[in-house]
């Protein structure tokens, strides 16, 4: 690992940062949650004094962009699908490894767009995923007792005293893998793979054994049908030659987000130049520490994870400190109550922000209130309870009239075997397989194929009041 001292010519020496006692220092005097112990200080701040010097990752335009976007997923015009790894590793920043993520999730905004007739926007869990919440600060094995592991961004996940102690400059790498993942993330979606017309293909490799796999062809043939319509109707299909697609992650090591954040000329206003879309975890979203208070000076669009014992008071304190102007597609909830709470925690929260006048975007991750750990040791999730969980959310919202604006998960274009059920049946048993995640148990491309559609015909059951072109 290269540990980079401060005397090593790196940008940043000057100590000429506008983040010095900037907008972006007021959480510093706060309780930070989640932080790891970097084991020396000089070498933390040099880390993050090259970051200040690095250019941005994503531009202020197109997080503003975003922003409009997820504005018409609170007016009940469109829709969200986040998708990508628990963890992302900087050794699976590869072609191949990005390529299958995308694949999926194109496939998948497909099936949603074609059920739902509303504009799916499609953001990645990538380019910046690297920095994990724990439930525990150690992990024991063996009667040996070390720093768990947080994610790439801090330390790495092999069992030795040497990889878990945490090192700064693994947030330069973080860095440095989040713009390789998103350099091809943006030549993948503008050229010519996202091309509506290659619908067929991404499909390739799935189709034999995957009865998803097959649903998803029928899909595929209507578009080529349609598209050869428009065609030889002189409509042109530029739009569709190209995806809009954006990425994100939770903006969990304070250090790396503040060392990235970035003031917009013209507003004044400051943005994580890290992803467009940040969110705070169910762990760090205490309305006195140190996360909220930094993601209440940011003015990317953001979201709040909320889990089975987030309370009305807490939501709406949160908006009140997030979305003090109550500004459609600045905030999102993420609920993760679990299959089992989901339809009984939800009505009132749902309610009591509706009648606060706030506009944000309600979402589902269905993934993390249904983890358990199979007899063999493996942390993983049923797919049934995915689903479960993702119609108890479908079902309140179709109840109360307002609109549930997406999902977001835990997936791979990969056929890895780490959450059981779906449609090819993952057992307990076949964990070991495939099991090849950093952190939590992802969907595999077949389950996530199988989620898109069993969503699409939830899509298609709301009520009338919920058609494109009304507004709940
Ligand atoms: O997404 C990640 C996990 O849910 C979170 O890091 C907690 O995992 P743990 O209970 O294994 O620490
Ligand atoms: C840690 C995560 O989620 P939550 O904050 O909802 O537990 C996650 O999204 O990986
Ligand atoms: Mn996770």
């Amino acid at each position: 690992m290269e540990n980079e001292s401060s005397e090593t010519g790196q940008p940043g020496e000057s100590g000429e940062t506008w983040a010095a006692g900037g907008p972006g220092d007021s959480w510093r005097t706060l309780a930070a949650a989640q932080q790891p112990d970097w084991p020396d200080r000089r070498e933390a701040a040099a880390a993050t004094r090259w970051l200040t010097q690095a250019p941005p990752l994503v531009l202020a335009a197109e997080c503003d962009r975003l922003r409009e976007r997820m504005a018409a997923v609170a007016r009940g015009e469109a829709v969200l699908l986040q998708g990508g790894d628990c963890a992302e590793t900087f050794g699976e920043a590869t072609s191949q490894g990005v390529r299958g993520k995308l694949r999926t999730l194109l496939q998948m905004a497909v099936v949603l767009t074609h059920a739902t007739a509303l504009p799916v926007v499609k953001v990645g869990r990538m380019a910046g995923q690297y920095a994990k919440p724990r439930s525990s600060p150690v992990e024991s094995r063996d009667g040996l007792t070390l720093p768990s592991y947080r994610g790439d961004a801090v330390n790495g996940a092999a069992f030795t005293e040497e990889a878990r102690t945490p090192d700064p400059w693994r947030m330069r790498r973080m860095y440095e893998a989040s713009a390789t993942t998103l350099n091809l993330v943006r030549a993948l979606t503008t050229g010519g793979f996202a091309d509506l017309r290659q619908v067929h293909d991404w499909n390739k490799g799935f189709v034999a054994g995957s009865a998803a796999g097959r649903r998803y062809e029928r899909i595929a043939d209507e578009i080529d049908r349609t598209l050869a319509f428009m065609q030889a109707c002189g409509v042109g299909l530029g739009e569709l030659t190209s995806a809009e697609f954006f990425v994100g992650h939770e903006g969990l090591l304070l250090d790396y987000e503040a060392a990235l954040t970035r003031p917009e000329g013209e507003t004044g206003r400051s943005y994580a130049a890290s992803g467009h879309l940040l969110w705070i975890g169910e762990r760090t979203r205490d309305l006195d520490g140190a996360h909220v208070e930094y993601f209440s000076r940011i003015a990317n669009p953001i979201a709040v994870k909320l889990g089975p014992t987030a309370s009305a008071d807490d939501v709406l304190g949160l908006i009140d400190r997030l979305d003090p102007a109550r500004e459609p597609g600045r905030l999102t909830l993420v609920v993760r109550a679990g299959a089992d709470r989901v339809r009984d925690v939800l009505p009132t929260l749902v309610e009591k922000v509706t009648a606060e006048g706030a506009r944000v975007c309600w979402v589902s991750d269905p993934m993390h209130g249904n983890t358990f750990t199979a007899p063999s040791g493996h942390k993983t999730r049923r797919f049934d309870a995915v689903l479960d969980e993702v119609r108890g959310f479908m079902e309140v919202h179709h109840a109360l009239g307002t609109h549930p604006g997406g999902v977001h998960v835990e997936l791979t274009g990969d056929d890895v075997t780490e959450c059981v059920g779906g449609g090819n049946a993952v057992r307990t048993e076949d964990l070991a397989q495939r099991y090849e995640t950093a952190c939590d148990p992802r969907l595999n491309h077949d389950q996530s194929l199988d989620l898109a559609f069993l969503l699409a015909e939830m899509y298609r059951e709301r009520p009338a009041t919920l058609t494109p072109g009304s507004r709940p």
